[in-house]
């Protein structure tokens, strides 16, 4: 996938179709997900042991970044990593690659505390949040983070068990493995996985019980659940039709009700003006490298241009549809200035008849804060004594009265 540039979830369903076994393909994805955590470091120690660097899209590399990930990261028995890699590069380069894995795991080749983040991210990160942030971010990077759910009601949150922890109302930490749609009481439908930074966005719009929202960028419909749940009438809007499909199995199994929309965000016209809007908007993805390590390897700092353009026609529009008095959350899963803080600033400067507003109280867990009134960054670091959560910007947005 990564030379295809494809990412891993769009890869795997064909990389996948000749396993029958549920726990070979979760061997599969966990085996792909762990050379894309340490691919940096992976290549380090094939480098060390070849005397030209193999081509980065050569078998025999590949082969070799999935038995080092096996073997260090996964811990598989080295004759088993041995047995199943070799196979592998039948006809090939079987001899360079059992060379080398043989030397490498012989000489107790081993991975550092945490992984080198994939250029340019790393440095990047450092420049925009501090050394700090970034070491996080790689720690961060090393290793799946916890499940956070969130429940259509408070009230029917369990009491949190061994390990688990609830930051919010409504909210429930846990570590619990396997396939969430193997968990009992999945099909009930009382919870959906959700970050807890991919949540905040729906808490700080405050919505209210009878109130006209639209969820403009929706699927698969973790914020359409949240804002459905408070007893609002939620017009969810989706451009891509796949997606717009998740969303709907999702209202189906929550029992949630929501308009649902198949269109472009910025031809969206609703017949009266509404009460709120929520725009979670396309964007870079880069604060959720953690459930999704492709994503550091796949996007180009210098290639955001097309999409912070539509992430400014889409606040733009968005601003358009709601009612003077009325709200906005802008929220992006991106750890990019570009994207989050500057287009807020950029909006405000275009409009206004726009504020930024300060979070209503309780819509933020301990340990998140405002950076300013209206404006929430959260960054790898955030709460990672237990779990650290998503990196995302969001900035709440009132229009004037008139
Ligand atoms: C960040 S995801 C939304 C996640 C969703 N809000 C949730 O909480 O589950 C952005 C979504 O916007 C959709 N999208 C992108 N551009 C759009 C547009 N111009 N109009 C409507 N939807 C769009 C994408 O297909 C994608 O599903």
């Amino acid at each position: 996938m990564l030379w295809q540039g494809r990412a891993l979830e769009a890869a795997l369903p064909r990389a996948l179709r000749s396993l029958d076994d549920p726990s070979d393909r979760g061997l599969a994805r966990n085996i792909a997900a762990s050379v894309l955590r340490w691919l940096p470091d992976l290549d380090e120690l094939i480098d060390a042991r070849t005397r030209m660097p193999l081509p980065d899209d050569a078998r025999a590399r590949m082969v070799l970044r999935m038995a080092l990930a096996q073997a260090l990261v996964l811990e598989t028995p080295h004759h088993a990593v041995v047995a199943t890699a070799l196979p592998l590069v039948e006809g090939g380069p079987r001899r360079l690659v059992h060379g080398v894995l043989s030397s490498a795991l012989k000489a107790g080749d081993s991975l550092p505390d945490r992984p080198l983040l994939p250029e340019p991210w790393g440095q990047r990160w450092a420049e925009a949040w501090g050394e700090k942030a970034a070491a996080a971010a790689a720690a961060a990077m090393a290793a799946p983070p916890p499940i956070d759910l969130t429940y259509k009601s408070a009230d029917v949150v369990p009491p949190p068990g061994e390990g688990e922890v609830s930051l919010l109302p409504g909210h429930l930490r846990t570590r619990r493995a396997g396939r969430v749609e193997a968990w009992d009481a999945y099909g009930e439908g009382d919870w959906w996985v959700q970050d807890l930074a991919a949540a905040l966005p729906a808490r700080l719009l405050a919505p209210q019980a009878g109130e006209r929202i639209a969820d403009l960028c929706a699927a698969p419909g973790g914020k359409t659940m949240q804002l459905a749940a408070t007893g609002a009438a939620v017009i969810a809007v989706e451009n891509n039709e796949k997606r717009l499909t998740l969303l709907r199995e999702n209202l189906e199994r929550t029992g949630l009700p929501a308009e649902l929309l198949h269109s472009d965000a910025r031809k969206f016209r609703p017949e009266a003006p509404l009460d709120a809007v929520l725009l979670d908007a396309p964007c870079s993805a880069t604060g959720i490298f953690r459930r999704h390590p492709d994503v550091l390897h796949l996007r180009d700092p210098d290639r955001l241009e097309e999409t912070l353009r539509i992430q400014a026609a889409l606040l733009s529009h968005a601003a358009t549809l709601v009612r003077p008095g009325g709200r906005m959350v802008y929220a992006v899963c991106s750890l990019e200035r570009e994207e989050g803080e500057d287009q807020v600033d950029a909006f405000l400067d275009r409009h206004p008849d726009w504020h930024a507003d300060p979070a209503p109280a309780g819509a933020l867990p301990e340990g998140i804060r405002e950076e300013a009134p209206g404006r929430i960054r959260t960054l790898p670091g955030d709460l990672a004594e237990i779990g650290g959560c998503d990196g995302f910007f969001m900035g709440r947005l009132v229009r004037d009265e008139n």
